[in-house]
């Protein structure tokens, strides 16, 4: 099944949130939407939760239209499951009470009792919470209560699984299992996941597809590694993971950096950096060496991170940030050589 978007737009008041976004998600994508604070993300996946009715647009799965001029399908009534930041679990409910509590609804009216309890034993199971299954809320950690609501979000099987920055109130290491627990959940339901992030290396790191936004409309849609290798725009490249943006001339195909004898290749850069005079380069694109051909900079900064050290350099008046194997040691105040490889 896909997901179709269709001239979505959002107004609160006269403000626009959302300006005509046009998508579609495939079958069994898993699509993160990362962009700054109050670009409209949380918005468009409240558009497709059936939370708010979109000022204008379609949103249908497939043929089932749920939401346009005329319609609007109801939250319960959308072949859906969600998970918020916030786990959205009732103190009152057991485990068990909250995983089998979508089996109440109408729509799953018609499954008999025996596959409302196996449904549920397996989402209990699969999510490891089988010796928890009877605890309350607040006799649970925050990993575990957040893998109670992936459990509730898919005990009744939907198409689509919504997630809005689930991982954000967990600790840094248990955020890293989870990622790894929810790349599982896709692997093992096949449904669409639409994932609500501001942390570009939870979505680089999952998604099968990056929809980045801002100020309501789509600034680039594409695999993780085009994103990262092929920004579209200025913004794109420097919000999804660090990237130095070198100052020169294009000509032709060939950049050369302002300031220095030296040009760069073509591999692609896109037409709005390139009508900037810019070159992106990723800060693992440098090579920092004390001779030979490269940009002259000055080490300001090192921060050790196990296998790579970061250095900050000053180069003229930029600032760049340039990733190196941890062999490779220089110190403040000295004077090196930036490198490019493409
Ligand atoms: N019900 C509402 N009434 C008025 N304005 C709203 C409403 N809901 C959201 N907005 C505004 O719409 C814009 C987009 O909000 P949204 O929550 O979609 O952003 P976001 O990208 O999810 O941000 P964040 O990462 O901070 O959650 C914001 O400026 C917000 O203030």
């Amino acid at each position: 099944m896909s997901l179709h978007l269709e001239h979505i737009k959002q107004k609160f008041g006269s403000t626009p949130v959302l300006n005509d976004i046009n998508l579609v998600i495939r079958p069994s994508e898993f699509l993160a939407i990362l962009g700054p604070s109050g670009c409209g993300k949380t918005t468009l996946l409240r558009i497709i939760g059936g939370f708010l009715k979109p000022t204008s647009g379609t949103v249908r799965l497939d043929g089932t239209v749920y939401s346009d001029s005329s319609v609007m399908v109801p939250i319960e009534n959308r072949d859906l499951g969600m998970v918020f930041q916030s786990f959205a679990l009732w103190p009152h409910m057991t485990v068990r009470e909250h995983v089998e509590f979508p089996l109440k609804s109408r729509k799953k009216a018609g499954w008999p009792a025996e596959k409302k309890e196996a449904a549920a034993a397996q989402a209990i199971h699969d999510m490891g919470l089988d010796a928890l299954a009877d605890r309350y809320p607040g006799e649970l950690s925050g990993g575990q209560r957040q893998r109670v609501s992936l459990a509730r979000a898919i005990v009744s099987k939907p198409s689509i699984l919504l997630m809005d920055e689930p991982l954000s109130a967990l600790d840094a290491e248990l955020k890293i299992n989870m990622r790894k627990e929810i790349q599982d959940i896709h692997r093992r339901t096949g449904a669409i996941i639409i994932y609500v992030t501001h942390d570009q290396s939870e979505a680089l790191a999952m998604a099968d597809r990056i929809l980045v936004m801002r100020y309501g409309v789509i600034e680039q849609l594409g695999t993780p590694e085009e994103i990262y290798t092929h920004p579209e725009s200025e913004f794109v490249a420097t919000f999804v993971s660090k990237c130095n943006l070198l100052h020169g001339t294009w000509q032709g195909s060939d950049f050369h950096v302002a300031g220095h004898p030296f040009v760069y290749p073509d591999t692609g850069i896109a037409c709005p950096l390139k009508e900037k005079g810019l070159y992106p380069v990723r800060p693992e694109q440098f090579h920092i060496t004390y001779d030979g051909p490269g940009l002259e900079a000055t080490i300001t900064n090192r921060q050790f991170h196990g296998r790579e050290i970061h250095y900050a350099v000053t180069c003229g008046k930029e600032e760049f940030q340039v990733f190196a194997r941890s062999g490779e040691v220089f110190f403040p105040g000295e004077s090196v050589r930036l490198v490019f490889t493409a």
